[in-house]
């Protein structure tokens, strides 16, 4: 099983870790943001100084072929062998890149995530699904691969600006609503406006707390883990056609557009809660603005929607909630209801 530490001291929590596992050679990869502004946290260990440095281009539209190459090319030319260890020090991009370079090389060599965005830590780092955007499709190609070790330290969340820290709330939203009411009162009561880091250190190990019991209960997403998909069939939709119409949103805004459409469907077809739709809906719209889709863009985002990885045949196919905390897994929704659905999104935002 992954071993995920929530560190209380980073340098030492990493010396602990790099001297249980045995490597030849130590990689670390970062992105141009990361090297600058989270690798001075680790940089004092005299292993990581030492490390073959491979830095990437930020931002998602670099999750590709072309970059995942280039990591493969360090490590082939910089003498990586089989037993070599690759660190991931980012967020969920660079963990999902890296651990898929990691689980791909030589047919695979070990990885550590230190992941360094909220959304990294509460999410993308832990669980081992590892990929890269393909042909305009959001994690088209990948393998489930889980680091070694997952090392989260909130110290590295000073540095995220506004809309990435509400990017990475939006899955902690998700993990509250399919785990249950105290977790997800708990993130609608959170100032997100004057952030308080200790109350957010104890939410972000309650929440990643739900991530790893689902997943260690369903590792390869048969089953329970499609909790962890709610708001992604619609969301990550939005989340390529940002891209495609160079107008790029981050995966976690597009997943909290994806949740309110989510949740209505889940309302109209589970009997989900009204009052905690709204409640949900409006902590959203006062969070998450800048909307711009509209009714030309729907045949397009269905498209999308018709390649989600829990499809089966040519229905979509959806993870909806009867309730907080009650999971529907392999529900399905018409064409027709999922434009419903986006068009009660864009009058419940204001559009
Ligand atoms: N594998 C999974 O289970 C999983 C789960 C959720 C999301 N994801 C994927 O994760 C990606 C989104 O992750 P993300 O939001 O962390 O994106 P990201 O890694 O692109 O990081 C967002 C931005 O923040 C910068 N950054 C990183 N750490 C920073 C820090 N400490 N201070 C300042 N800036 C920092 C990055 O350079 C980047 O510009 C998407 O590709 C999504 O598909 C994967
Ligand atoms: O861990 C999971 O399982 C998730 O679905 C978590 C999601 O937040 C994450 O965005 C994931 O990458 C989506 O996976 P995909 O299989 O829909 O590409
Ligand atoms: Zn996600």
């Amino acid at each position: 099983m992954q071993k995920v530490i929530k560190s209380t001291d980073l340098n030492k929590d990493l010396s602990d870790i790099l001297s249980r596992l045995s490597f030849d050679k130590l990689f670390l990869l970062t992105d141009e943001n990361t090297e600058r502004l989270c690798y001075p946290l680790v940089k004092d260990n005299a292993q990581i100084a030492k490390a073959g440095k491979i830095i990437i281009k930020a931002g998602d539209d670099n999750k590709n072929i072309e970059t995942l190459s280039s990591i493969w090319k360090y490590l082939s030319e910089n003498g990586a062998t089989r037993h070599s260890l690759l660190i991931n020090l980012g967020g969920g991009m660079l963990t999902d890149i890296g651990g898929f370079a990691a689980a791909s090389f030589k047919r695979g060599i070990k990885c550590i995530n230190i992941p360094t965005t909220l959304l990294g830590a509460v999410d993308a780092a832990v669980g081992g699904k590892t990929g890269i955007n393909f042909n305009g499709l959001k994690n088209e190609i990948g393998a489930f691969a889980p680091a070694e070790t997952v090392l989260i330290d909130s110290a590295f969340f000073k540095s995220l600006d506004h809309q990435n820290f509400l990017s990475g709330y939006a899955e902690m939203i998700k993990h509250g609503l399919i785990d249950s009411d105290k977790e997800w009162l708990a993130t609608m009561s959170f100032d997100t406006e004057e952030i308080d880091y200790e109350k957010l250190k104890q939410l972000v190990v309650d929440s990643v707390g739900v991530k790893e019991r689902i997943v260690e209960i369903d590792p390869f997403e048969k089953g329970l883990r499609k909790a962890l998909n709610l708001g992604h069939t619609i969301g990550h939709a939005f989340e390529s056609m940002s891209y495609e119409l160079n107008k790029p949103v981050q995966h976690g805004y597009a997943v909290a557009w994806g949740i309110i459409c989510e949740l209505y469907l889940s309302h109209r077809f589970c009997g989900f809660p009204k009052e905690k739709m709204y409640k949900t809906i409006y902590f959203i719209k006062d969070n998450y603005h800048g909307f711009y889709f509209d009714c030309d863009h729907y045949e397009r985002l269905y498209e999308y929607m018709k390649h989600d990885k829990k499809n089966e045949s040519d229905t979509v196919n959806f993870t909806f909630l009867s309730d907080v905390g009650r999971i529907e897994i392999n529900q399905t929704a018409s064409k027709e209801d999922i434009f419903d659905a986006i068009d009660f999104l864009r009058e419940s935002v204001g559009l």
